[in-house]
């Protein structure tokens, strides 16, 4: 892949200014600019989901004014390879873990990448975005964005991208093994058998046919769980904020409460909010039918895990399975103990409870699919400036430039959404003809691109520092 800078129908690359060579143009502009890069890619809005490098058009125009080889990528948390090949075959630097990192060494390598791609598990708060200097985009590939201050990274110019319903499918076919598996003592049955104890019951254990199931959050997920679950003969309540359809004969009810005093199966699809904390603890299990069964695979944060263990040593809870906990290790190993949580131990002691590692979305067809979603738009931010499906930034894509256009840059500017800020960029466009241009806002940030036409290379840092120069930047990026 392209590992030089580019610039078709201008004989080559711009001269630098004060006589520097290229060498000295990319370093700075790769620098200054923070590592951007350009299309060779027709953007549509949205742009279709596939692999990027099926996507592009060659008529279309290089732009990048830095070599993608010095774009660096650190990936933790066993990014699928899917994902890492796409960063790869861009020629970007790319480091890749098995494991999430202890925040020391987070930090050391934070500050000097411009890709950082993560999953559930690192943590990227403000204390440790504040070392990434070089970082322009984070990739969750996963669902949950809640490991990630969303506000800081925006606030930052830092681009967020997820993956938002990859592996969906995964998790509600988790719940659906769950749920029969909970209604029949699978789990306790077959760890009785790999002791050696044989034990035929049938005290406790049901079909679920005819049986309610309750939703609790009616998203990708909860959708996917309803449409199985009604396959099976179960009843499905839901309860979510928003109003939503019902899948099939699916019913909305106005209150947890009601769900909850309904429901022979309740599970958690919330993302994990200020408002999710704990939305299932002692009062709430007290709500529950006597004997019903509760499955989390949400966020740790959403059951009280405490309230968990006094309902089912009560038998109030005739059996759970959690996927999720407030603590969870940074890799594999023997670490589900009372070390990590308080009440670990308590927890594998009981009966009826099945206990997983954070892995609803733990499948190939997810992972693989969640890879090449997320590097797609990785790159697609990195090298073009497209913000589509990002979430924490307003979402903004142009068509590319193409060759017939090579006097044209493209210029980023991720600025404060303050007043007055379109009279100062269209006093520095103006002297330009603005191609096309979009910008948008998202609360206090917002993202402008044009595309702008009749640009000599010797101007490209004058506008670049005229950007750079107001009182409103947060990002300049000026593609080439
Ligand atoms: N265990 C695992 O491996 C996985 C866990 N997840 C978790 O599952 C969550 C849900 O995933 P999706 O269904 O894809 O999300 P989604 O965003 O499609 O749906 C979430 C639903 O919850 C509703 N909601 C928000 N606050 C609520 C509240 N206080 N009470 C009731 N409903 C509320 C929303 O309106 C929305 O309809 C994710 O946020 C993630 O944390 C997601 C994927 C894999
Ligand atoms: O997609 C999510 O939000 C998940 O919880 C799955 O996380 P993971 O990719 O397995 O760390």
């Amino acid at each position: 892949m392209p590992a030089a800078v580019n610039i078709p129908g201008r004989g080559g690359p711009p001269p630098a200014e004060n006589g520097t060579g290229m060498e000295d143009l990319l370093r700075t502009v790769s620098n200054s600019y923070n590592q951007s890069t350009s299309p060779s890619a027709t953007f549509h809005s949205p742009p279709a989901i596939g692999s990027f490098t099926t996507k592009f058009k060659p008529s279309t125009r290089d732009l990048k004014p830095f070599q993608t080889t010095d774009i660096k990528v650190l990936l933790l948390e066993n990014v699928n390879t899917s994902g890492q090949n796409i960063l790869k075959q861009q020629g970007y630097q790319v480091e890749a873990h098995k494991g999430s990192l202890p925040e020391d060494e987070l930090i050391e390598k934070i500050r000097d990448v411009q890709v950082i791609g993560i999953r559930s598990k690192t943590k990227l708060t403000s204390s440790i975005l504040k070392h990434a200097k070089n970082l322009i985009v984070i990739g969750c590939f996963c669902i949950g964005t809640n490991q990630v201050d969303l506000q800081y990274a925006a606030d930052s110019g830092i681009c967020v991208f997820n993956s938002p319903f990859s592996n969906s499918r995964s998790v509600a076919e988790l719940m659906i093994g769950e749920i029969i598996s909970l209604a029949r003592q699978l789990g306790d049955r077959s760890n009785e058998m790999h002791q050696g104890v044989w034990n035929k019951v049938s005290a406790g254990c049901w079909e679920v046919r005819g049986k309610t199931l309750g939703i609790v959050g009616y998203g990708h997920i909860g959708n996917q769980l309803s449409v199985m679950a009604e396959a099976m003969g179960m009843s499905v309540l839901y309860y979510d904020v928003v109003n939503l359809m019902g899948m099939g004969t699916a019913k909305q009810v106005g209150s947890l409460e009601e769900l909850l005093s309904r429901a022979d199966f309740v599970t958690l699809h919330v993302p994990a909010l200020p408002e999710t904390k704990n939305l299932i603890s002692e009062k709430e299990l007290g709500q529950m039918k006597n004997g019903a069964y509760l499955l989390n695979a949400s966020r740790g944060s959403v059951v009280d895990i405490s309230a968990l263990i006094k309902a089912m040593k009560s038998g109030k809870i005739a059996g759970a399975a959690l996927d999720v906990y407030p603590n969870e290790p940074a890799g594999n190993g023997q670490f589900f103990n009372s070390e990590l949580n308080q009440w670990g131990d308590e927890l594998r002691s009981l009966k009826n409870i099945i206990l997983t590692p954070h892995i609803g979305g733990s499948t190939e067809e997810a992972q693989s699919a969640i890879g090449v979603e997320v590097a797609d738009s990785l790159v697609n931010y990195v090298n073009f400036g497209t913000t589509t499906g990002a979430v924490n930034m307003p979402e903004i894509a142009l068509r590319s430039l193409t060759v017939d256009e090579p006097n044209h840059v493209r210029v980023i500017y991720v600025h404060k959404n303050v007043p007055g800020v379109l009279r100062k960029v269209n006093e520095i466009l103006g002297d330009h003809n603005v191609d096309k241009q979009m910008t948008d806002s998202r609360g206090d940030v917002a993202y402008l691109m044009a595309d702008i036409s009749n640009v000599n290379t010797s101007e490209i840092k004058l506008l670049y520092q005229s950007f750079e120069d107001l009182g409103s930047r947060i990002r300049t990026r000026v593609l080439y």
